[in-house]
């Protein structure tokens, strides 16, 4: 019996890494009776008597496990961030960090093609950048796209992790990583149409060596998600109002109606990014909105 980590899945079968190489396996363990499904990244306790021939005979636990893309064990997520004007959201960036910390997955953000800002819109980037940074995120922005340091702190970011990069199509994320590992040679466009096969394909997903940490080759990690939560849970995913809120007067304060809010008074203070603050009513109402929708088709 070995213990490995199955890196890629494709049609029944597992490719599971183990003393410095790759065992193609299949399922079939009891796991199977409890309708559990070997995901990439999972860790696994397998036999086998060659390299093309083994079987997975159980499922060490998860940490965490995603739908979209199907990997376990995710822990660190890329938020490659589009900067242009065009592009640019803070209302996509939250939903993304809301639907992580709902995850329990920690978010880096990678502000891309900043080069092709003018220098106030890199300005106000900037200034973004500092003000997520204050919240506890790490952010990572230059002036010119993929710099050295910039490369260096993805990296470092990506050592010892199992990482998943979201972001819209085109926002820059298969040019990141063919900037991160050379050989890599992903088509620019090509991960969104993995994705897009998948809906109706047996998918391959795989995790990729990059740097020292892994990355699942198939980004897609859902960010609507979010609107699963209850709308009075929506606070607890995000930090800043977690902090403040202590200073609530009401218990439970969600921070909209209530007299004596933290929150309010540092939004008040400029303390509270404006854009943060009215993206979390916008979040609000959309769940509110959904379930009533949801009860009544019941
Ligand atoms: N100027 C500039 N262009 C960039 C940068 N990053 C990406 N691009 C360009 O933006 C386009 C889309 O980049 P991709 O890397 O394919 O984006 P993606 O997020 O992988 O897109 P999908 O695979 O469709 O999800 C390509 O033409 C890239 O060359 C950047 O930092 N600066
Ligand atoms: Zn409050």
């Amino acid at each position: 019996m070995k213990i490995g980590q199955i890196r890629q899945s494709l049609s029944g079968f597992y490719d599971v890494y183990a003393d410095g190489q790759l065992y193609r396996t299949r399922a079939r363990g009891n796991f199977r009776k409890r309708k559990l499904t070997p995901l990439v990244g999972d860790q696994v306790e397998f036999d086998s008597t060659t390299p093309q021939e083994g079987y997975i005979l159980k499922l060490l636990d998860r940490q965490t496990e995603l739908v979209r893309p199907p990997v376990a064990n995710v822990n660190l997520a890329i938020v490659v961030t589009a900067t242009t004007k065009q592009e640019f959201s803070t209302n996509l960036l939250d939903r993304q960090l809301v639907a992580l910390e709902v995850a329990g997955i920690e978010p880096v953000i990678y502000m891309a093609k900043t080069d092709l800002l003018d220098d106030e819109t890199y300005t106000a980037r900037e200034q973004l950048a500092t003000a997520y940074r204050k919240i506890g995120y790490q952010v990572i922005i230059e002036r010119q796209a993929f710099t050295a340091p910039a490369l260096a702190a993805v990296k470092a970011a990506l050592a010892g992790h199992i990482a998943v990069v979201m972001g819209q199509t085109g926002a820059g994320k298969s040019t990141l990583l063919n900037h991160l590992q050379p050989g890599l040679d992903l088509a620019t466009g090509e991960i969104s149409q993995a994705l897009n096969r998948g809906k109706h394909t047996t998918r391959k997903v795989s995790l990729i060596e990059v740097a020292d940490g892994l990355v699942a080759d198939t980004p897609g990690f859902s960010s609507y998600e979010v609107f699963d939560i209850q709308a009075n849970e929506l606070t607890h995913f995000f930090p800043e109002f977690v902090r403040l809120s202590v200073d609530c007067k009401y218990r439970g304060c969600v921070h909209i109606n209530e007299p004596h809010c933290a929150v309010k008074a540092a939004l008040a203070a400029d303390d509270v990014l404006a854009s943060r603050y009215d993206n979390y009513l916008q979040f609000y109402e959309t769940i509110k909105n959904k379930k009533v929708i949801y009860n009544k088709k019941k």
